[in-house]
């Protein structure tokens, strides 16, 4: 630890962070420096102004013929200081202006000793506001002689006048003054009366032990060393309560090697009574062992020390920096990927087919009767959006309705009418261009959108309509959703997703758990497993592409989930942004378990897939994630080929607002997907829609390929990694044993209703559980397990179904009965 501790100094002092507000802070050399300068130049104004009171008579003349080395002055500080004096009394403050070198003594005191420039700036602060105030008072008293109020107090004491007179002179400066007593001073009149009451009391309790003491007088002096007398400082708390009897249990070690005879003192007896005595206790004597000097050490309030602590920590070592495990980590260049524009040559469309197509859009509509005033085009990477303004009076159903027509007439696949366009008050009708043009994730990672883009977990998806690179943040969605026929674009898009985020994220901000099923489509990834990837203790494989792992990787980060809320309540934060924030400003003590929270993205290559195999078991954990996990970072992109309703349930859609969709085969797919159609009329091969609750946006899907995919896998394969992958917690529920001497405590929830299933039924499979119990394979065959083991089934047979032991359900009944 405390090896780490140095190493992360060293380092620190290595590669020091010269942010905007750094580079204009003083080191602590330039500190002492300009603090001992100002504390210097306070005293030497002091003795000049001081001076300048005596002698401002005198060196009237002189004063004149400054800076010429020939006037000389009677001030202390010669020519220079009465000037100055005169600036500043006469010409300024008069006598307040006294007030002036010691605000500027203290703010190099403060310089020196590196103290809070908050408290400075208070002093500051008060320090002009008195001085401008004495010196309108004198004004006010002192008309005549400017000596005391000096021109501002002369001036702005004229000036209240004239507006509001005598009377509401003296009535501001006394509003002002109790402004300060109460704001700077504090003093508030319950205060004041209090500390009238208490110091009457103080004094009729001196005056009655006075009197006690001179009655007892004589009897004390006949019994001279009664009370002991604790060193040099008896005046302290503690010592005025050592009295004989308190004392009495205090042995005395005297060491004879301490050559200053300190004694050593060890409370052993409970007998001290702990109120009165501080936690620890350094009791010291002299030679003399009556003669005892204690010492209390007084003890710090925690929380104070903590907050010193974290300013300290922060001050010794700089903000906690994630990323210095992995300090050399070099981010992947933007060279590895491949630029299209030279295959592309940008995009382009003919002149021609931009006419040809708005004839036929006026053409068509003129056939239905619909005049159109205004007609504008953009050209976008795959489909050129053509804004029409029809006349007045128009009908904007008509022309969504002639949806077809228009396509039909213009001979091509995908036309989308947009009526209206959200905000603009035009109709938009989007038509493929003959020639698309691949948007390439270089150039979707190279725009300045997304290089400045001031996010926590910016994502590139590739160019809107008007060419415009679309950058979105997976924090705010919080969850997506991904839907198309196959061969679309959505691995590409997937892809395109966890590019963009290992270009902008170092790996100690972000880990990804990925599920892929179809075994190939991001195995790329496990190059990086020791950088980005998170995955369960004690497996193997960091990408899931059984199934069946999938649930106890759902459940574990549900696990995360939860120990990740527990320690934002502990924290006293709401989200994992000021979770981190905290801990960086190391405010949040790692002893306490307290950790940097890296992003946690769950990506689900085949939902459809999962869903079919493992039902109710996968679906819960997700809802679970999707419903809570977006406060402590964890979330979740999943992606799927059939948008059908039992894969992408009500329960899914409600907390995934965030949905893409590439091009889908039917109108109810993309309903599905998107509450609205759209997705069937794409084009394919990137082409999609993205909602995040509102409004759909066309999007071309930046392309990565997967040499690019490899490449750049390849170079932060390359470089220092972690030990291991990020790991989940343990989840050890529901292990798929087959022993048979299942308890009758570990039985499924479902046990009952299982049984009830299968002897109804009178077969004794797992798939019935399944369809009946919406179960999957897994949970299904441990209770068949549990049910032969209650002798309700009979064993395995192969092929064949196992018998059914009970016939009926009363017959059930009684045995489930006579188990009790
Ligand atoms: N953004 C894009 N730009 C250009 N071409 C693309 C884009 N996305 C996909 N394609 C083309 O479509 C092909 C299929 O894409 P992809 O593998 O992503 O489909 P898919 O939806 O994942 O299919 P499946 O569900 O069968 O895996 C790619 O090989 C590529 O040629």
């Amino acid at each position: 630890m405390a090896k780490k501790q140095a190493t992360t100094k060293k380092k620190v002092t290595k590669k020091p962070k010269t942010s905007l507000k750094e580079r204009f802070t003083l080191s602590r050399q330039q500190k002492v420096v300009l603090g001992s300068f100002l504390f210097f130049l306070g005293i030497a104004l002091f003795f000049a102004f001081i001076s300048f009171f005596f002698n401002w008579k005198i060196d009237q003349s002189e004063i004149s013929l400054f800076p010429k080395r020939t006037a000389s002055a009677k001030n202390w500080l010669s020519v220079s200081g009465a000037a100055v004096s005169d600036f500043f009394i006469f010409k300024g403050f008069g006598i307040s202006a006294l007030i002036l070198p010691v605000l500027i003594s203290i703010t190099g005191i403060y310089l020196f000793f590196d103290l809070s420039r908050k408290k400075l700036a208070g002093f500051w602060f008060w320090g002009v506001l008195v001085m401008i105030w004495i010196s309108v008072v004198f004004g006010f008293i002192t008309k005549e002689n400017g000596l005391f109020a000096g021109v501002v107090g002369y001036e702005i004491n004229d000036f209240l006048q004239d507006y509001i007179g005598f009377i509401g002179t003296v009535l501001v400066l006394a509003f002002l003054a109790i402004v300060y007593i109460v704001i700077r001073l504090k003093y508030t009149p319950e205060k004041i009366s209090d500390s009238f009451k208490k110091t009457r009391k103080e004094i009729n309790k001196d005056f009655k032990t006075t009197q006690s003491v001179n009655g007892s007088k004589k009897s004390q002096s006949t019994t001279p060393k009664e009370e002991i007398v604790v060193g040099q400082t008896a005046d302290l708390p503690v010592t005025k309560v050592s009295s004989k009897t308190k004392m009495q249990d205090v042995t005395t070690d005297v060491s004879k090697n301490d050559s200053k005879g300190t004694v050593n003192q060890h409370y052993g007896n409970p007998k001290i009574q702990s109120d009165e005595i501080p936690e620890k206790l350094i009791i010291k004597s002299d030679s003399n062992p009556d003669d005892i000097a204690m010492e209390v050490e007084t003890v710090v309030e925690e929380e104070e020390e903590v907050k010193n602590l974290s300013d300290k920590l922060v001050k010794d070592f700089g903000e906690f920096d994630p990323t210095l495990e992995l300090g050399n980590y070099k981010f992947p260049s933007i060279d590895l990927l491949k630029d299209y524009s030279v295959q592309n040559g940008g995009i382009t469309i003919d002149q021609g087919e931009l006419e040809e197509n708005k004839n036929r859009i006026v053409e068509t509509l003129k056939n239905y009767k619909i005049e159109i005033a205004q007609i504008k085009a953009t050209v976008g990477p795959t489909v050129t959006l053509y804004e029409i303004v029809p006349e007045a009076g128009i009908r904007i159903s008509k022309i969504k309705n002639l949806e077809d027509d228009i396509a039909l007439s213009l001979a091509a696949l995908g036309i989308r009418i947009i009526a209206p366009i959200p905000g603009k008050g035009t109709i938009g009708i989007e038509v493929p261009n003959k020639k698309s043009t691949i948007v390439s994730m270089r150039s979707a990672i190279a725009s300045s959108k997304f290089q400045n883009a001031e996010m926590e977990l910016p994502i590139s998806l590739g160019k809107t309509i008007s060419n415009e690179t679309f950058v979105a943040d997976l924090a705010k969605m919080p969850h997506l959703l991904m839907a198309g026929a196959t061969g679309q674009g959505k691995s590409v898009g997937l892809n395109a997703i966890l590019t963009s985020l290992l270009y902008k994220k170092h790996p100690a901000e972000v880990k990804f758990v990925l599920v892929d099923p179809k075994k190939v489509e991001l195995t790329l990834f496990n190059k990086i497993e020791r950088h980005y990837l998170a995955k369960l203790p004690d497996t193997d494989e960091a990408i899931i592409t059984d199934n069946s792992k999938v649930i106890n990787t759902l459940n574990s980060l549900c696990i995360e989930m939860d120990s990740r809320y527990d320690m934002l309540k502990l924290a006293m934060v709401r989200n994992i942004k000021e979770y981190n924030a905290k801990f960086k400003a190391r405010k949040l003590n790692p002893e306490n378990g307290h950790k940097f929270l890296p992003y946690i993205v769950l990506v689900v290559d085949e939902f459809a897939d999962l869903i079919m195999t493992a039902g109710k078991e996968v679906e819960t954990p997700i809802a679970r994630l999707a419903q809570l996990a977006r406060a402590i970072g964890i979330h979740l992109i999943i992606a799927t080929q059939r948008p059908s309703v039992n894969v992408i349930t009500g329960m899914i859609k409600a907390n995934f607002p965030a949905r893409i969709a590439f091009r889908v085969t039917s109108k109810i797919d993309s309903r599905t997907i998107l509450d609205t159609g759209g997705a069937d009329q794409l084009i394919g091969r990137g082409d999609m829609l993205y909602t995040q609750g509102n409004d759909l946006i066309r999007i071309q899907c930046a392309f990565v390929d997967t040499p690019e995919v490899e490449r750049i896998t390849d170079y932060i394969g390359s470089q220092k990694a972690y030990p291991d992958a990020h790991l989940l917690p343990e989840y050890s529920g529901e292990e798929s044993g087959t022993s048979l001497d299942i308890n009758k405590s570990d039985r499924d929830k479902l046990f009952n209703d299982a049984a009830e299933v299968i002897v109804t039924a009178q077969q004794g499979s797992a798939s019935l559980l399944q369809r009946k119990l919406k179960l999957g394979y897994n949970r299904a065959g441990r209770l068949i397990d549990q049910l032969e083991a209650a002798g309700i089934v009979g064993p395995f047979e192969g092929s064949k179904a196992r018998q059914v032991l009970v016939t009926d359900l009363i017959a059930l009944k009684q045995l489930l009965d006579a188990e009790l």
